[in-house]
């Protein structure tokens, strides 16, 4: 897994031109896996979400539901699409951390998890990458920053804007990456 996220990571560096900050970007890398079980609500049967809408605050997600259904990730344009679970096959989603060291060139999508009827229970295995808590500072490469795009984002120490986004302030408002360090 960790080898297949270090090939995405490369494969986006690559594509916008960031070659000179692989080394960095990849060093300052930590790795964390996730495992989650999802219920159907049996309080009330009519509410069938399992995970409520939010964005992830990390670099990247691979996603491992097993081939249950039930992922929806939100487009650009705001439909909500679902997700077709596949053998041998992962979803990847874009996180926070790395809309921001584009400086917005890659999209954070909000999602959620529905368990539709007949899918009583779901697992999956989130393996993601995150920040090293000794090298947590979230800087666009200057290369990312011209007058057709602008800084979008101040710099941050991304365990703080994790401690923020998971406050009461942080759940409460639309866009948390915005509200705490939009420029
Ligand atoms: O279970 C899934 O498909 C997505 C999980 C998720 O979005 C998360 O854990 O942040
Ligand atoms: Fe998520």
């Amino acid at each position: 897994m960790q080898e297949l996220m270090n090939m995405i990571h490369r494969m986006i560096i690559e594509s916008l031109g960031l070659e000179d900050h692989y080394d960095s970007h990849m060093n300052s890398l930590a790795y964390s896996i996730r495992f989650s079980n999802y219920y159907k609500d049996t309080l009330d049967g009519r509410i069938n979400l399992a995970l409520p809408s939010h964005k992830d605050p990390n670099y990247i997600s691979i996603i491992c539901p097993h081939n249950v259904e039930g992922l929806e990730v939100k487009a650009v344009d705001g439909q909500w699409m679902q997700t077709i679970p596949m053998t041998n096959s992962f979803t990847v989603l874009v996180g926070e951390a790395f809309k921001a060291w584009t400086n917005g060139r890659l999209y954070a999508p909000t999602h959620r998890v529905k368990l539709n009827s007949g899918i009583e229970k779901r697992y999956a295995v989130v393996f993601s990458t995150i920040p090293n808590i000794t090298n947590d500072i979230i800087c666009a490469p200057k290369e990312l920053i011209d007058e057709q795009h602008p800084l979008l984002f101040k710099p941050f120490k991304y365990y703080d804007y994790v401690k923020f986004r998971f406050s009461d302030e942080g759940e409460r408002v639309d866009d948390a990456l915005k509200t705490y360090c939009g420029v």
